[in-house]
């Protein structure tokens, strides 16, 4: 798939992963919409990129995707401006197992309803698009340090897997794919590390391990990110990346599309 005209939004995007996701695709010709509950940080970052892209490249639209009248508003403003939807990235997420509700909602009620909105309308375009959730690591194996988080990670591979085959199914044209991150230096990885309930415990074991498997920079996420935007074959696919290793594929035991498709 070629970016250049294509139309992007982000969610979560006015710093971290989110940010140098909405980079690639504007580096590569897309426009794109910024959607981020941080507004300061948001029309800071819409300000920069005004510099080397131009104004007319992006949109931010203060969004908090854990409200439905917010996402909603905000998929229908970015089809109003620039005309179309090609590529969704539900990416905003947070790691906070006190408030584990919160990181529920936020994560995984937050990817669903922006899968669900995406959806509507890329099927009634004739290109169709592309879906990415960012999951993680942590949605292929147990962070046991914070169940909850791993809950809703492995929620969002599950139900991308699932959404992508009755894609498949309904010839809907829209692919899904996720995104499996292991550690990535971000302020995320910085509140786990401060948090001052679980600080001690986690602090020690999550810098232990950054320092035998070292964090990923979000630059290498990005272009992992860029292959799954650009890819037409991989539909339902899962992809995995990590440091050492770097970007694979990620076989499952069961392939649901085997298993659910009409023959
Ligand atoms: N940093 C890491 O080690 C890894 C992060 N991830 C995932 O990547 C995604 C992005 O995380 P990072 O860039 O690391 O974190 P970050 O904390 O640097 O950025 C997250 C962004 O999401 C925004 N956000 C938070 N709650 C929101 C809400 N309710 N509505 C709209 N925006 C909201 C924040 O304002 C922030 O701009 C998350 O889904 C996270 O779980 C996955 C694997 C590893
Ligand atoms: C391998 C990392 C996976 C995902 C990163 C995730 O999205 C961000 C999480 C931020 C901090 C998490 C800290 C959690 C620590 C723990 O739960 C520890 O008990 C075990 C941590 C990792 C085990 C993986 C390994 O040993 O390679």
């Amino acid at each position: 798939m070629d970016l250049n005209g294509k139309v992007a939004l982000v969610t979560g995007s006015a710093q971290g992963l989110g940010r140098a996701f909405v980079e690639i695709l504007l580096k590569n010709g897309a426009k794109v919409s910024l959607l981020d509950v941080n507004v300061p940080k948001g029309e800071e970052l819409k300000a920069v990129f005004d510099q080397t892209y131009g104004p007319e490249q992006t949109i931010f639209i203060p969004c908090d995707v854990t409200s439905e009248v917010q996402l909603k508003d905000a998929f229908h403003k970015t089809k109003e401006k620039f005309g179309k939807l090609d590529i969704v990235c539900n990416n905003a997420g947070i790691a906070n197992e006190q408030d584990w509700e919160k990181t529920i909602t936020v994560n995984l009620n937050g990817v669903i309803r922006g899968t669900y909105l995406a959806m509507e309308i890329m099927k009634q375009q004739k290109e169709g698009g592309v879906i990415v959730n960012t999951a993680s690591v942590a949605g292929l194996e147990p962070l046991t340090l914070m169940p909850v988080y791993t809950a809703t990670k492995h929620g969002i591979i599950g139900f991308t897997r699932a959404m992508a085959t009755a894609s498949t199914i309904c010839k809907s044209g829209v692919r899904l794919n996720a995104l499996c991150p292991a550690f990535v230096q971000t302020n995320l990885l910085d509140s786990v590390i401060d948090d001052d309930q679980l600080a001690g415990v986690v602090k020690t074991m999550t810098i232990d391990i950054m320092k035998r498997i070292g964090p990923l920079n979000v630059s290498e996420v990005a272009e992992a990110f860029l292959q799954l935007v650009t890819d037409e074959s991989k539909n339902g696919a899962i992809m995995k990346i990590e440091k050492q290793g770097g970007a694979n594929y990620v076989q499952f035991q069961f392939n649901t599309e085997l298993k659910t498709a009409p023959k």
